[in-house]
C-alpha cells in the first residue's frame, strides 16, 4: 500500500525516548519536508490539483508563503509566472553516459538529465532503463490476452475505494480509487485479520481473479528475467544490491488502481516496505487510457540544501505496458501519476486507466514477527531518504497516527537486517549490516548518539 504524501506530512507525538525519538523525529521532519510544503498549499489551495501546486512550490524556490500568495491571486490551474517549460517529445537521450557506480550502491545516472523545476518526457525502453530505476515492456501481453484482463479488471471497478488517511485532524482522501487483491482466500482471511497498514486493519482483501492470477505468472516470469538482466548490465560487479532479496521475485498481492478521468491521479510517493522488505522489485501492468507515470530522485539533504534540486521525469505509460521498479526505486526514488491536461479515451477502458501493481509479500516479514510498537501495533519499517548521516538506514516506526481517529506513540528503533535483507528471525540470516556508513559517519552531521539499538 502507499505510504501517500500527506500521510508522512504529520508530526509524531512529543518524543519519550531522548535518543531514538530525536532521530525519529528528525528524520522525519527533513524527509517530508517538500510533501509537507504541498500538504499545507493542498490545504489551502483545495480546489487546485497537485500537478500546479507543485509547480508553484518548484517556481517560488520551495517557500509556501510566496506560492501561496501567488496562488491565491491567480486563475484555477494557472501556470506561476516563474514556471520552467515542459520539456515535450524526447525521442532519445542515448547520448549521456551510463551511470558511475560504486561498489554496493544503486546505480545512478553520469550527469543530472532533467533540472530542478522541469519535466523530462520519455518514451523509449532504453531512455527509461537508462535515466530512472524502471524498465518497460511495451506490448507485454498478446493483445487478446490484456483485452480479457482489462474487461476483468472493468467489471471490478466499481466495488473500489478512495483511501483515507489522516491529514493533522483532517481525514483526506486519495484522488482515485483502489483494492487489495491477495492469491488465496486463506490469505485474504489472514490479511484482514493480522496486516496492519498505517495502524489499521484493511477489510477489503480480495482474492485475486482469474485473468489477474493467469497473467502473474506472465508477470513472474518477465520481472525476473528484467532483474538479472539489470543486476548483469547495470549493477557495481554485476551483484545484486546491499539488502535486495536473492530469492526469486514470486508476486502473491497486489493493488489495483483505477483512474477515472484526467483528473485522478496519486501523489508522490515511495511505497511501503514493511511487508515487501528492503530493495523491494513491483511490477505493474498498465490497461486502458495511457498516462504519465513520474518519478523524481530524493536527493539528500547536507547543510540545509534544497531537496528537490532535480526535476522529474514522466514516463509514458501505454495500455499493455508492464513497467518493472526495480531494487533501486523505493528508497532513494518517488513516484506518482499525476493529473492529466487531456486524455485518450480507449476503445474498451473509456476514460478509464487500470493499473495492477504485483507485489512480493515475504513471510517472514508477517506481523507476528515484526516489532510492535508502543500502542502495540505492528511497527512500519521504512528507510532514511534525505537525512544524508543515516541514508539508506532502516528503521521500525509507530504508524497509528496515520489512521484516522488514531493517535500514534514516538516508537523508533533501528531495523536489523542483513545482506540479504533478512531479519534475525528468518532461516538463514547472516548477520546485522543496516549500520552507517563510512560516507554516513564521515559527514559528521548526524548526532551519532542518535544511533540507538547497534
Ligand atoms: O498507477 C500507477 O502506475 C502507480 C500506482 C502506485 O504507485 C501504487 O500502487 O503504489
Ligand atoms: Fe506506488
Amino acid at each position: 500500500m502507499y505510504a501517500f504524501i500527506p500521510r508522512k506530512r504529520r508530526k509524531l507525538a512529543p518524543p519519550t525516548e531522548p535518543a531514538a525519538s530525536a532521530q525519529s523525529q528528525h528524520e522525519q521532519d527533513d524527509s517530508e519536508s517538500t510533501d509537507f510544503k504541498l500538504a499545507i498549499l493542498a490545504s489551502l489551495h483545495p480546489n487546485k490539483t497537485s500537478d500546479v501546486l507543485l509547480d508553484y512550490l518548484l517556481a517560488y524556490d520551495g517557500s509556501v508563503e510566496e506560492a501561496t500568495a501567488a496562488l491565491a491571486s491567480s486563475p484555477k490551474d494557472a501556470l506561476p509566472p516563474k514556471r520552467s517549460t515542459v520539456t515535450g517529445y524526447q525521442s532519445s537521450l542515448s547520448s549521456f553516459a551510463r551511470p558511475a557506480q560504486a561498489d554496493g550502491e544503486a546505480p545512478r545516472p553520469a550527469k543530472a538529465v532533467v533540472k530542478k523545476g522541469r519535466t523530462l518526457h520519455l518514451y523509449s525502453p532504453e531512455d527509461i532503463e537508462a535515466h530512472t530505476p524502471c524498465s518497460i515492456i511495451h506490448n507485454f501481453l498478446a493483445a487478446d490476452e490484456a483485452d480479457a484482463l482489462l474487461k476483468e479488471l472493468l467489471q471490478e471497478a466499481p466495488s473500489f475505494r478512495k483511501e483515507t488517511f489522516q491529514l493533522f485532524d483532517r481525514t483526506v482522501e486519495s484522488p482515485h480509487t483502489m483494492r487489495f487483491y491477495v492469491d488465496s482466500q486463506d490469505e485474504a482471511e489472514a490479511q484482514r485479520t493480522e496486516y496492519v497498514y498505517n495502524g489499521s486493519y484493511v477489510p477489503d482483501v480480495t482474492q485475486t481473479r482469474a485473468e489477474m492470477l493467469r497473467v502473474s505468472t506472465k508477470v513472474q516470469t518477465a520481472v525476473n528475467k528484467e532483474i538479472d538482466r539489470r543486476t548483469r548490465e547495470r549493477h557495481p560487479g554485476g551483484e545484486k544490491l546491499k539488502f535486495q532479496s536473492p530469492d526469486a521475485w514470486k508476486p502473491n498481492a497486489s493493488f489495483v488502481n483505477c483512474y477515472d478521468g484526467a483528473k485522478e491521479s496519486v501523489g508522490y510517493h515511495s511505497d511501503q516496505l514493511t511487508y515487501l522488505g528492503p530493495r523491494a522489485v513491483i511490477g505493474s501492468l498498465s490497461l486502458g487510457v495511457a498516462r504519465d507515470f513520474r518519478v523524481r530522485k530524493i536527493v539528500p539533504q547536507v547543510d540545509g540544501s534544497s531537496a528537490d534540486a532535480q526535476g522529474q521525469i514522466a514516463i509514458h505509460l501505454p495500455h499493455n505496458s508492464l513497467l518493472v521498479m526495480h531494487a533501486e526505486m523505493q528508497e532513494e526514488w518517488k513516484h506518482s501519476v499525476a493529473p492529466a491536461q487531456t486524455i485518450d479515451p480507449h476503445p474498451v477502458a473509456g476514460n478509464k486507466r487500470l493499473n495492477v501493481t504485483y507485489r512480493c509479500y515475504k513471510e517472514y516479514l508477517h506481523p507476528r514477527f515484526t516489532p510492535k510498537c508502543k500502542c502495540s501495533v505492528p511497527a512500519v519499517l521504512r528507510c532514511v531518504q534525505k537525512r544524508a548521516a543515516t541514508r539508506g538506514r532502516y528503521m521500525w516506526m509507530c504508524h497509528s497516527g496515520y489512521t484516522p481517529g488514531q493517535k500514534g506513540c514516538s516508537y523508533f528503533v533501528w531495523a536489523d537486517f542483513d545482506v540479504d535483507g533478512r531479519p534475525p528471525w528468518a532461516e538463514g540470516y547472516k548477520g546485522n549490516v543496516n549500520v552507517p556508513t563510512a560516507q554516513a559517519v564521515d559527514d559528521g552531521r548526524g548526532n551519532t548518539s542518535n544511533m540507538v539499538n547497534e
